[in-house]
């Protein structure tokens, strides 16, 4: 009898230390949140990836961001009218058509009294639109790897009306598609297969680069992104820099850091849609000699692949994977980070939240 009650006893006093047991994990795992960071060059595609994180995972953008886009593709327009008129110029590439030099002549001296609270008069599209049109500023538009200008601005001046009308509100494709280079750092939180997850965003540019390693520490994934078609263009920070070396060499220098020893990374190379664009009237190996592959998308960009891949040491410690995407499609975004995370989960395993 007493022995019986000496094992009730102790069968309730281990239930209670596995409840407790239990409990502590518990609090432990809704504490665990894993970090990815997303790291690059400028202009690479880390925010669009962050955007398309927010319209899989956040419900898509607050009112006041899409106010902010609003504003911020409004204002392109003009500015970047301005320049393709201006670094035409410099190109050599002058507007041969009578109406239409006189047009831009005007534009580039009375295009700041346009600014009246940030809506476009019908003078203001006439001329916007009839510039676009113009066979001279296509030319400089073909020639865009040679200047500074936005990469999607022929998706914004092709449907002119829509973005100058005051009515205008951004779509979730009008804001993925426009650029506004990242200062300071955007974090993100998301569920995915059952764990909870950080993903941080930062700016690319040179003077942005020392705020990073703030961000270093208890990094699970390293996603380096790179744009693949960027192999004939020249870093805006510096025009003397091709920025596909730049990408390169800060490659090296952030997946070999000693912080990253252990953590897998992914090479993530956006901008494949352009580098397919591109191929079709550029030359691969005028920028990189030593290739003797064909000047096709599949050899083209294997070979780019490569050359990001070798700069990495250690690979026994940690995974390396390498993906291509068009990061303006959302379904690409959400698949990479997806194979990533299982592929993490699977050699790591953590507790369930
Ligand atoms: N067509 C196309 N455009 C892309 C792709 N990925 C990014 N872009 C565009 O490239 C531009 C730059 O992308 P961002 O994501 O802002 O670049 P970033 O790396 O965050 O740049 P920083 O904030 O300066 O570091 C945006 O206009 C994007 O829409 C892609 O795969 N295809
Ligand atoms: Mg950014």
């Amino acid at each position: 009898m007493g022995n019986n009650n000496q094992k009730k006893l102790k069968r309730k006093e281990m239930l209670k230390n596995k409840r407790i047991e239990e409990q502590l994990k518990d609090e432990n795992t809704i504490e665990q949140i894993n970090k990815i960071l997303l790291c690059g060059t400028g202009d690479s595609g880390k925010s669009t990836m962050i955007k398309q994180m927010r319209i899989l995972y956040c419900d898509g953008f607050p009112s006041e961001q899409v106010q902010l886009y609003k504003n911020a593709i409004q204002k392109s327009l003009r500015v970047n009218m301005k320049m393709l008129i201006q670094n035409g110029k410099s190109l050599g590439i002058h507007i041969n058509d009578k109406v239409n030099k006189q047009l831009s002549e005007e534009y580039l001296t009375n295009f700041p009294t346009y600014k009246r609270n940030g809506v476009y008069c019908n003078k203001e599209v006439y001329t916007l639109k009839q510039l676009w049109h113009d066979q001279s500023i296509q030319t400089v538009w073909k020639n865009r790897s040679e200047i500074q200008v936005p990469e999607n601005l022929d998706y914004y001046f092709n449907n002119l009306e829509k973005y100058c009308s005051p009515n205008f509100k951004p779509t979730n494709e009008d804001i993925v598609l426009f650029r506004i280079p990242t200062t300071g750092i955007v974090k993100i939180n998301f569920h995915s297969q059952d764990t909870k997850w950080e993903i941080i965003d930062v700016g690319g540019q040179r003077s942005e680069r020392r705020k990073w390693i703030h961000h270093f520490q208890d990094v699970n994934l390293v996603f380096f992104i790179i744009a693949i078609n960027e192999f004939n263009k020249k870093l805006y920070e510096d025009q003397t820099i091709n920025r596909m070396n730049e990408s390169i060499t800060l490659c090296k220098n952030i997946l070999n850091n000693k912080y990253f020893k252990k953590t897998d990374c992914s090479l993530v190379f956006t901008k494949t849609d352009l580098l397919k664009r591109s191929l079709q009237k550029t030359e691969f190996k005028r920028y990189y000699s030593k290739y003797d592959g064909e000047n096709n998308y599949e050899q083209v960009s294997e070979y780019i692949q490569k050359l990001f891949i070798k700069t990495i040491k250690k690979k026994n410690k940690r995974q390396v994977s390498s993906h291509l995407i068009c990061a303006t499609e959302n379904n690409e975004v959400e698949k990479i980070i997806n194979i990533t995370i299982r592929k993490y989960l699977e050699r790591k395993p953590i507790s369930i939240i």
